[in-house]
C-alpha cells in the first residue's frame, strides 16, 4: 500500500468547504477596518451622520458574516480532521490485523496502539489546526499587505522590515523541529508500551512483588516523554516571543513614524488608525506561524512512523485451489514442513533459528493424534502452521487433499476448530464469545446444539449456576473465568462451528482427569479428526497415533506415553 494512501481519508468536500469559508471570513476581516477609516475620515470628520449610520449597518452585516464563516470554516475543518482520523485509524488497524502473527510477535502492543491512535491524531491536526492557520496567514496577511501598500507604501515598507528576519528565524528553527517531534512521538509510544505491559500483566506483577519495577519503568518512560515535551516546548517558547517582539516593534514604529506623517500633514488620522488596525490584524495569523511549523512537522514525523508500519507487507494469500474441499472429517498430510520465526526487529527480514525442521505427518479421517514433547519443542508452532496462521519456510500442510493456504479462508476457519494454549475471550457475555464471528445463518444452525455442546465442554453447571446464565460477563481477556473455564469456553466455541478437524493445545493440564475423560471420549464419539498437543495423552483420548516432538522433529512416541 503506498504510504500516502492514508491522505485520501481527508475528504476533499470538507477541505474545500473549510478553505472557502476560511478565505471568505478572512476577506470579510480585511474589509472591516476599512469601514472604520471611512467612519472616521468621511463620517465623523465631515459630520456626515447618515454615512456613519450606513457604515454602522454595513459593519453589523460584515461582522455577523465574518463570525458565521469563521464558525463554518472551523466546523468543516473539524469534520475533515475527524473523518480522516476515523478512516486512518481503521485502515492502520486493519493493516496490522493482516500482518503475519510471527511478525506481530516482534512488536510491542503499546507501540502499535500509539501508531494507530496518537500518530494518526497528529496527522488529523493538519486539518483542524494547520489548515485554518495557513489560510489566515496566506489570505489575511497577504491581503493586509496589499491594503497597507495601497494605504501608504512608505509605512507598508516599514512594516515589511521584520519579514526577512522572521523568515531566517523560521529557517533556523525548522531544522530541529522534525527530529524533536519524532523523538516526542517515540517517547510517547514507549510510555504507552510500558503502561500496556504493566497493566496486561498486573496479576503476575503483583504476585512477583514486581510492582515497584514496573512503576519505575512507567516513571522512566514518563520522564523521557516529559523531557521530549519540554525540549519541544522550550524550542517553541523561544520562537513565539521572537515573533512577538518583531511584531510589537512594527506596531511601535508604525505609531511613531505614522504619527510624524500626521503631524507633517502627509497622512490622515483615519488612515493612520486603520493602518494601525491592519498591522494589528496580522498579529494573530503571524503568531500562528510557530503553530503551523510545529503542527506540520509533528504530522510529518507521525506520517513517517505510520509509513514504516504500512510498509510491512501483510501475508499474501495463495492462489485459491480449483478443487472444493470434500465434506466430512479431514485428512491431514504434512510434507517436509520447516519454519523459523522472524528476528526481534519488526522491519528486519532476518529470522531466528528453525523451530520446525522437515516435519512429516499423515492422519486419516476421524483419527486422533497426540503430539507430545518437552516445552519449547515446537508443538504450538506446529498447531498454528496446521491452522495456516503462518507461512511455512518449506513444505506444506495438506488438508483433505488441498494445500491449507489454498483453502477458502472462511471455510478453513469453520472446518478447523482450535483451542489454543492461551485463550482469548473478549469483554462481552458468554453468549457473545461463543457465537463470535458467526453469521446469522451459521448461528441459527448452531443454536439447537448449544445445550449439548455446553454439556460436552463441561460448562452446563457453570451456565446453570451463574445468575446471568449465558449472559455472564467474561471480563477483559476472560479475566472473570478460571483457566480451566476459559479452555472449556474455547472448546465449546470451536465445537459450535461443527468442525471436521480440531486442534487442542494443552487443554488437559487445566482440567481434572475425570472431566478430561468425559470431554475427550465425547469428542472421539463425534468422529472428527483430532490433534492434541501437550505433555501427556489426556484420559479419554485413546489416540490412534502418538508422536514425540523434540527440536521441531517428530518421532514415533514410546508406548509409556499412551496413557496418563
Ligand atoms: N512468536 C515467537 N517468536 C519467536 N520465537 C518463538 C515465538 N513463539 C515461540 N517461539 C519459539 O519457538 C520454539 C517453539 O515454541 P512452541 O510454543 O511451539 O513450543 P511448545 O512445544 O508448544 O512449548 P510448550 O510445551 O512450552 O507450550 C520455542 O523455542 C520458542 O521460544
Amino acid at each position: 500500500m503506498p504510504p500516502q494512501a492514508l491522505l485520501r481519508h481527508f475528504r476533499p468536500r470538507w477541505l474545500i468547504l473549510a478553505t472557502t469559508s476560511l478565505i471568505v471570513s478572512q476577506i470579510i476581516g480585511l474589509a472591516t477596518p476599512y469601514l472604520i477609516k471611512l467612519a472616521i475620515d468621511e463620517g465623523i470628520a465631515r459630520a456626515n451622520a447618515d454615512l456613519l449610520w450606513t457604515l454602522g449597518a454595513a459593519g453589523l452585516i460584515l461582522y455577523t458574516l465574518g463570525a458565521l464563516t469563521r464558525f463554518s470554516g472551523q466546523w468543516y475543518a473539524t469534520l475533515a480532521g475527524e473523518d480522516f482520523w476515523e478512516g486512518a485509524r481503521d485502515e492502520v488497524f486493519q493493516h496490522v490485523q493482516k500482518l503475519s502473527l510471527a511478525t506481530l510477535a516482534t512488536q510491542r502492543t503499546g507501540e502499535l496502539v500509539s501508531r494507530i491512535y496518537s500518530d494518526t491524531f497528529h496527522i488529523k491536526q493538519l486539518a483542524t489546526s494547520v489548515l485554518p492557520a495557513i489560510t489566515s496567514l496566506l489570505v489575511g496577511v497577504g491581503g493586509t499587505a496589499a491594503i497597507l501598500i495601497w494605504l501608504d507604501p512608505r509605512l507598508a515598507l516599514l512594516a515589511a522590515i521584520p519579514l526577512p528576519v522572521g523568515w531566517l528565524l523560521l529557517h533556523i528553527f525548522r531544522r530541529r523541529v522534525r527530529p524533536m517531534s519524532r523523538a516526542r512521538l517515540e517517547t510517547m509510544a514507549a510510555l504507552h508500551s510500558s503502561l500496556h505491559e504493566g497493566l496486561a500483566g498486573i496479576a503476575d506483577i503483583q504476585a512477583l512483588g514486581a510492582r515497584e519495577i514496573f512503576a519505575r519503568r512507567v516513571r522512566d518512560a514518563g520522564r523521557s516523554l516529559k523531557a521530549a515535551e519540554l525540549a519541544l516546548a522550550s524550542h517553541r517558547a523561544r520562537l513565539g516571543p521572537a515573533v512577538d517582539l518583531a511584531l510589537s516593534l512594527v506596531l511601535l514604529a508604525t505609531l511613531v513614524i505614522g504619527g510624524q506623517y500626521v503631524i507633517d500633514g502627509s497622512l490622515s488620522v483615519g488612515t493612520l488608525v486603520v493602518f494601525y488596525f491592519y498591522v494589528g490584524r496580522c498579529l494573530g495569523p503571524l503568531r500562528g506561524v510557530p503553530g503551523i511549523l510545529y503542527g506540520w512537522h509533528g504530522a510529518r514525523a507521525a506520517a513517517e512512523r505510520i509509513d514504516a508500519l504500512l510498509a510491512i507487507e501483510p501475508r499474501k494469500p495463495a492462489e485459491p485451489s480449483q478443487l472444493t474441499p470434500r465434506p466430512g472429517p479431514l485428512t491431514v498430510r504434512v510434507e517436509s514442513l520447516s519454519f523459523a520465526y522472524p528476528s526481534s526487529n519488526i522491519a528486519a527480514s532476518s529470522t531466528s533459528p528453525g523451530v520446525i525442521a522437515g516435519l512429516d505427518l499423515e492422519i486419516a479421517p476421524s483419527e486422533a493424534v497426540a503430539i507430545l514433547g518437552p516445552s519449547g519443542a515446537g508443538k504450538s508452532t506446529t498447531g498454528r502452521l496446521l491452522l495456516n496462521l503462518f507461512d511455512p519456510e518449506e513444505g506444506r500442510v495438506i488438508l483433505q487433499g488441498i494445500d491449507a493456504r489454498q483453502w477458502p479462508l472462511a471455510e478453513l476457519r469453520r472446518r478447523v476448530g482450535y483451542v489454543g494454549q492461551e485463550i482469548f475471550l473478549f469483554d462481552g457475555s458468554l453468549r457473545d464469545n461463543l457465537f463470535i464471528a458467526m453469521n446469522p445463518e451459521e448461528r441459527r444452525r448452531a443454536e439447537p446444539y448449544l445445550d449439548a455442546i455446553l454439556k460436552l465442554a463441561g460448562l452446563q453447571d457453570f451456565v446453570h449456576d451463574h445468575p446471568d446464565g449465558l449472559d455472564a460477563p467474561m471480563g477483559e481477556r476472560g479475566a472473570r473465568l478460571s483457566g480451566g473455564q476459559k479452555k472449556r469456553v474455547a472448546l465449546a466455541r470451536a465445537l459450535l462451528r461443527d468442525p471436521d478437524l480440531i486442534i487442542i493445545d494443552q487443554m488437559a493440564t487445566d482440567l481434572e482427569e475425570s472431566l478430561n475423560a468425559r470431554i475427550f471420549s465425547a469428542l472421539r464419539d463425534r468422529k472428527l479428526t483430532m490433534i492434541y498437543l501437550g505433555h501427556r495423552v489426556p484420559a479419554g483420548l485413546n489416540p490412534e497415533h502418538v508422536f514425540w516432538m523434540e527440536a521441531g522433529c517428530l518421532h514415533p512416541g514410546p508406548p509409556d506415553l499412551y496413557q496418563p
